[in-house]
């Protein structure tokens, strides 16, 4: 029988940690599985119970005290991934081998790890090997929405995850709740957008210079179909649930479960409000 992880990246400090946080908590309201584990080596704090901890086997201040090494946070936090690649053994151990378990990684913000450091797609290919079934969910803070170029920077960002994962690959935009009234009128622009036309009506200094290299990067987006996302309201448990059901969808998840006992007592998957039916 599968397992199933959700590979939960972004840049930094768009809301990956909350985002693991709101997940683990509304799968334990509809008893389901959810367990986190913290692969960035440079967390200092969590609001999620922490299933397992990758600073448990190397952290970033460990590697930049270290008088030999003498790296810089950066540095340090790609010295602490390579490591970790090296030991994915370690990883397996922290991994119980149950049927059906369901993990959440916790990922580092930096955008090297996605495009031309080996190490994320390492660790697919060794949890694949596993019977893993991984979602990539990708975290865009919806500060991003504010400038098309700004917004198009963060799709490339998600598109380099995609194509070097090659897992599904589902876009989340967080803080919806922080936006201003005019940015959440223009909402639906952004979530399932026309770039063509968006990058079209970028006004910045000598952007015509630019109008050619626009098109060519939004058909370079549109033909990779990534631009969807879908919109995350922590506040609001249906919009976790829409979330969550993409993320299923993705891999599958519900597919193969074993139907819960009548009174809902074996912690299986219940058939509740996430849109599945699990007989
Ligand atoms: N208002 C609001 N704040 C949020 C939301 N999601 C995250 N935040 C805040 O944004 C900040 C960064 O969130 P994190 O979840 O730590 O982001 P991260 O991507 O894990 O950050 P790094 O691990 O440092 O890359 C924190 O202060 C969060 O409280 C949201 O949906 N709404
Ligand atoms: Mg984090």
């Amino acid at each position: 029988m599968p397992k199933y992880a959700q590979l939960v990246m972004g840049p930094a400090g768009s809301g990956k940690s909350t985002y693991c946080s709101t997940i683990q908590k509304h799968c334990q309201a509809s008893r389901r599985t959810a367990k986190v584990f913290n692969l960035d080596p440079a967390a200092e704090a969590f609001d999620y119970d922490v299933y397992g901890d990758v600073r448990e086997l190397i952290c970033v201040d460990d590697v930049m005290e270290d008088e030999d090494l003498r790296y810089g946070p950066n540095g340090g936090l790609i010295f602490c991934m390579e490591y970790f690649a090296q030991n994915f053994d370690w990883l397996d151990e922290q991994l119980d081998d149950v049927d059906d378990d369901y993990f959440v990684f916790d990922c580092p913000g930096q955008i090297e790890l996605y495009t031309h450091i080996p190490v994320m797609r390492q660790l697919v290919d060794h949890l694949q090997n596993r019977d893993f079934r991984i979602c990539g969910v990708f975290i865009i803070d919806s500060q991003f929405m504010v400038e098309p170029s700004k917004y198009v920077s963060g799709l490339l960002s998600a598109l380099s995850a995609m194509v070097t994962l090659e897992i599904p690959h589902v876009n989340v935009m967080t803080k919806l709740d922080i936006l201003s009234k005019s940015a959440r009128r223009r909402l639906d622009e952004y979530l399932d957008p026309d770039l063509q036309v968006l990058l079209a009506n970028e006004k910045m200094p000598g952007s015509s210079k630019f109008s050619k290299l626009n098109a060519c990067i939004a058909s370079l987006i549109d033909n990779y179909g990534l631009v969807k996302f879908f919109p995350l309201d922590q506040s609001d448990e249906d919009s976790i649930t829409d979330v969550l059901l993409q993320i299923d969808l993705a891999i599958q998840y519900g597919e193969d479960l074993e139907p819960d006992d009548p009174d809902g007592r074996d912690g299986g998957m219940a058939d509740d409000d996430d849109g599945y039916s699990d007989t």
